[in-house]
């Protein structure tokens, strides 16, 4: 077990690679990551470098038709994933609905798509969108949480969930849903958009079949950073991808006018890969070389324990929506209350930026690499603030209609 005094030293180097303006402590990680300091030269590099001075030849002479297994390869480390079985391509969603068609045509006999009622609602659309175009009785199936493993039977194709709940930080235990979704014959796709690069993910140890996740949140890569796909060994060549785009051709420069999928993880590919995004993706992951998951873990506990306790000591009208057992929740924490929008905007106007999500809840997220446990207490100070003082109750801060 590290002392703190090592961890206090290991988080210090890796805040100081992140370029943070002043005067602001960032709990909304969870939903954009911050700039690393690296990826603006980067960006101008490949900009200036690579596309202004190689122009096309910069597609083999850079790398670049190679970055997104690449990359892919850097995040599989991070979510206990092979080198070979990542892809960076294209959005969450999308790889969502590459994933789940794979899933349910690999088990074709079933007719149910598990999900629950928490999960994010493009997880949701993208399977009521899919279930309800494909021939058969097809459906999608969702339960409230706590109640998918007693949900899952002999009619479920695929069992999807979001690991960590968007709004609560609940945490579903992916290991024990995984197994009893193989025990009955189902397939399973995880979204871990809220949990790479806060937890320790095993994919490859629990048996994951399929998993997708974002680049732009714990990982850094910038707004719109494209996603990734998992895909486990045994599964990958046996897909017959929806989307069969001449990237995941399995010679893409032969032009031949007949689809057949590439090998491996490479047939996840669809379309012409966004080199930029991809690049700025590549140096964001430069802040996690060498790093544990572990100590980023057990460093995340610290900081929502220690935000719960401050909070709840100081703000009694505020009530936790996430979980306070550490190990039900993944690196958030989200209180609920009726004013929840406003309070929220006022401390946005005091440099406290975490998030709201309707209809009551107060989301703040911990990326142990740049919060640090006195920016924990000085955020849970401002927020007995603006509570104390009923600092919310102003017209300007009631305003809707922005995007977070
Ligand atoms: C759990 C989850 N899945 C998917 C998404 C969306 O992914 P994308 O916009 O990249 O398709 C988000 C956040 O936007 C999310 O929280
Ligand atoms: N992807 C987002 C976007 O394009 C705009 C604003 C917010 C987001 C988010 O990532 C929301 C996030 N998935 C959430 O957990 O609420």
């Amino acid at each position: 077990m590290p002392t703190p005094t090592d961890d206090d030293a290991l988080f210090a180097g890796t805040r100081a690679m992140f370029a943070l303006p002043d005067g602001v402590i960032y709990l909304d990680g969870n939903s954009l990551g911050p700039l690393p300091s690296n990826v603006a030269a980067r960006v101008a590099r490949t900009v200036q470098a690579e596309w202004g001075a190689m122009l096309i030849r910069a597609w083999n002479d850079a790398g670049w038709m190679d970055l997104s297994g690449k990359v892919g390869d850097r995040i599989g480390r991070l979510i206990g994933a092979a080198a070979g079985t990542v892809m960076v391509a294209d959005t969450t969603s999308i790889n969502l609905f590459k994933v789940l068609d794979a899933a349910i045509h690999l088990n074709s006999e079933r007719s149910v798509v598990l999900s629950d009622t928490g999960n994010f609602p493009t997880d949701l659309y993208i399977a009521q969108g899919l279930t309800a175009r494909l021939p058969g009785r097809r459906m999608l199936r969702t339960v409230a949480p706590e109640d998918v493993m007693a949900a899952i039977d002999d009619t479920v194709a695929v069992v999807m969930l979001t690991e960590v709940d968007y709004r609560t930080g609940r945490r579903h235990d992916m290991r024990a849903i995984t197994g009893a979704a193989h025990d009955a014959g189902a397939l399973v796709i995880w979204d871990l958009a809220h949990s790479a690069g806060a937890l320790e993910v095993d994919l490859a140890g629990t048996g994951v079949d399929f998993a997708v996740g974002c680049g732009y949140k714990y990982l850094n890569g910038g707004p719109g950073a494209p996603a990734f796909v998992y895909v486990a060994p045994r599964h990958q060549d046996g897909i017959a991808p929806l989307l069969s785009g001449w990237i995941g051709h399995a010679a893409p420069f032969a032009f031949d006018p007949d689809y057949r999928p590439a090998p491996g993880i490479d047939r996840m590919r669809v379309g012409t890969p966004p080199v930029l995004s991809l690049e700025a993706l590549d140096a964001a992951l430069d802040v996690w070389d060498g790093i544990d998951l572990a100590r980023v873990r057990a460093r995340s506990i610290l900081l929502t324990e220690l935000f719960i306790a401050e909070v709840e000591a100081a703000c009694p009208a505020l009530t936790l929506a996430s979980p306070r057992d550490a190990q039900a929740r993944g690196s958030q924490v989200s209180f609920r209350h009726e004013e929840g929008f406003a309070i929220m905007q006022a401390l946005v106007a005091r440099g406290v930026i975490g998030d709201f999500r309707a209809p009551d809840v107060l989301r703040f997220g911990f990326a142990p690499l740049y919060v640090r446990p006195e920016d924990v207490k000085s955020a849970a100070a401002i927020l007995a603030e603006v509570m104390d003082g009923r600092l919310w109750d102003r017209s300007e801060y009631r305003l809707r209609g922005r995007v977070t």
